[in-house]
């Protein structure tokens, strides 16, 4: 038997098949472009995700036995806008996750709606990157769009739609919109009325484990694969890859080094912390989870690496600072598309600072590396004083192919750091639920616990352990300093 796990993230769909033991068949990536048509916009093609997801699906099935194929299921980033008309045509490219336009929108939200209110309804505080404030923002800059829009969905939630045919969504990705009530994992009828859309232009709410449908007929024939095969619904990359990476007990925990960074961790039940520090939404396992998101982790790496080194030698570049010893003089600060967790600042930016002329670029490598650590770490505080207890994490994401960044990641967190059998979190996570869905598991934690293993425990080096504390209190020192400036110079 094979389940197949489609992850759409932010730079590529990762795709996946595994066994009904968890063992990894074969992994296909397929990169997409992104857009920023102003200095704070973030956008994609939804029918570039569905051109590379079904090229990625025909590549993956090459060579395999087609006829295994039991069950499809989905990851995807977070958030997006997507919107289609009456014909089902997309109305305008998606409006991402790490868009920052929305920041009035979400002034008007939480001020003048007020974050009481909009906390009691849906669990969260508006932040720029969540789908309702895309919403008011393509009501007031472009009503002849909004008012073609039939449907709304998320950006897994299209290719489930191409693939199967059924609009629909999750618990797990629905929390992150903004209008959804996620404490009761229903809509929130207070939020469409503000936003002036009607229930039938949303999808109907499924776990992330429910099958919605089979797939497609004429797709089935394309894809070679049986007309049976389960689309089972799948979640927000974030939940998925928790899944993937095993995090489906209370108090467990997991780090994503994507595109963006989060600390995430499982709850039992549906909490909010008075501040509203941490995203509160569903778990894709039927429960809920807390987290914190860095904007830029990953992507900090890949624009030092692409950007300003212009070359594609990532391991090169990470090799080489692996010499650079930790020093409490030069600092960076990942905020290159403002700042969520614990900012929640559109207007921030990156900065290295601290540099003198015996830097090299390995000095400037490491600083990356410790910069995103340093912002995990923010998240990681806010948990611990809401007294959660940490004791080992499990990482996932592009970043975690990199030891080095795994050791940094243990050193600053002070907390043993678990590789597991993929890097691919959210891919391997939606293959879990896949098999979920189709019915080889009762649930989702009786899937982890037969799917996932840990191939290496990383220690934290006390050493390094004390030195890092040191330099984080330096650290959180630099954004209050130039919080103020920003608003000037940007
Ligand atoms: N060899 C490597 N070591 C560390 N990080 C890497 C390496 N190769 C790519 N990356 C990072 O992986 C990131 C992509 O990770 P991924 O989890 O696929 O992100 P997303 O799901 O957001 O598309 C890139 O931004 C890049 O910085
Ligand atoms: O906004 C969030 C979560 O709230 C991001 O985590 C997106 O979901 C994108 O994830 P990656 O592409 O970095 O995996």
């Amino acid at each position: 038997m094979y389940f197949i796990g489609i992850d759409i993230g932010t730079t590529s769909v990762k795709i996946i098949a595994t066994d009904e033991t968890g063992n990894v068949i074969k992994t296909i990536s397929k990169e997409y472009p992104i857009y920023f048509p102003e200095p704070l916009w973030s956008e994609q093609n939804p029918e570039d995700w569905w051109k590379q997801s079904k090229q990625g699906l025909l590549e993956l099935l090459e060579g395999l036995d087609k006829k295994k194929v039991k069950a499809i299921s989905f990851s995807g980033q977070m958030h997006g806008l997507v919107t289609l008309d009456e014909s089902d045509d997309v109305i305008r490219p998606a409006l991402l996750w790490n868009d920052q336009r929305t920041d009035k929108e979400c002034e008007y939200l939480n001020k003048e709606i007020g974050q009481k209110t909009i906390s009691s309804w849906t669990g969260n505080l508006a932040l720029t990157g969540f789908t309702a404030p895309k919403v008011l923002w393509l009501r007031k800059h472009e009503p002849e769009n909004f008012s073609k829009i039939k449907k709304i969905m998320l950006p897994k939630d299209y290719i489930a739609y191409k693939m199967s045919g059924v609009f629909a969504t999750d618990v797990s990705d629905a929390s992150g919109t903004l209008y959804m009530d996620v404490k009761n994992r229903k809509w929130s009828k207070d939020m469409l009325e503000l936003l002036h859309i009607a229930e039938n232009q949303l999808p109907k709410i499924y776990e992330s484990f429910e099958p919605i449908g089979n797939i497609k007929s004429d797709l089935a024939d394309e894809l070679g694969i049986n007309k049976d095969v389960k689309i089972v619904i799948g979640g927000g990359d974030q939940a998925v890859a928790a899944v993937g990476g095993g995090v489906v007990e209370s108090g467990s925990c997991s780090i994503s080094l994507g595109t963006s960074g989060v600390v995430f961790t499982s709850n039992e039940n549906f909490f909010v912390d008075k501040n509203n520090s941490l995203h509160s939404f569903c778990h894709a396992n039927g429960k809920y989870h807390l987290m914190g998101v860095t904007l830029a982790a990953a992507s900090s790496l890949k624009w030092w690496v692409e950007e300003i080194n212009k070359t594609k030698d990532f391991d090169g570049l990470l090799e080489e600072s692996e010499d650079a010893k930790i020093d409490d003089s030069l600092f960076y600060l990942p905020y290159l598309m403002g700042e969520r967790t614990p900012h929640n600042d559109p207007n921030c930016r990156g900065l290295f600072i601290g540099m003198n002329m015996t830097h090299e670029r390995k000095n400037m490598t490491r600083a990356v590396l410790e910069g995103v650590a340093f912002s995990l770490r923010d998240t990681f505080e806010i948990m611990k004083k809401m007294s959660i207890e940490i004791n080992s994490i499990s990482i996932n994401g592009g970043g975690s192919k990199s030891r080095l960044w795994c050791q940094i990641m243990a050193d600053v967190l002070d907390v043993k750091v678990n590789k597991l059998n993929t890097n691919e979190g959210p891919a391997y996570g939606a293959s879990i639920l896949a098999a979920v869905g189709y019915g080889l598991f009762d649930s989702v934690e009786e899937a982890c616990k037969k799917f996932i293993k840990v191939t290496e425990g990383i220690e934290p080096d006390q050493d390094n352990v004390n030195k890092y504390n040191d330099k984080y209190k330096k650290f959180v020192k630099i954004y209050p300093a130039t919080k103020e400036l920003f608003k000037e110079i940007i």
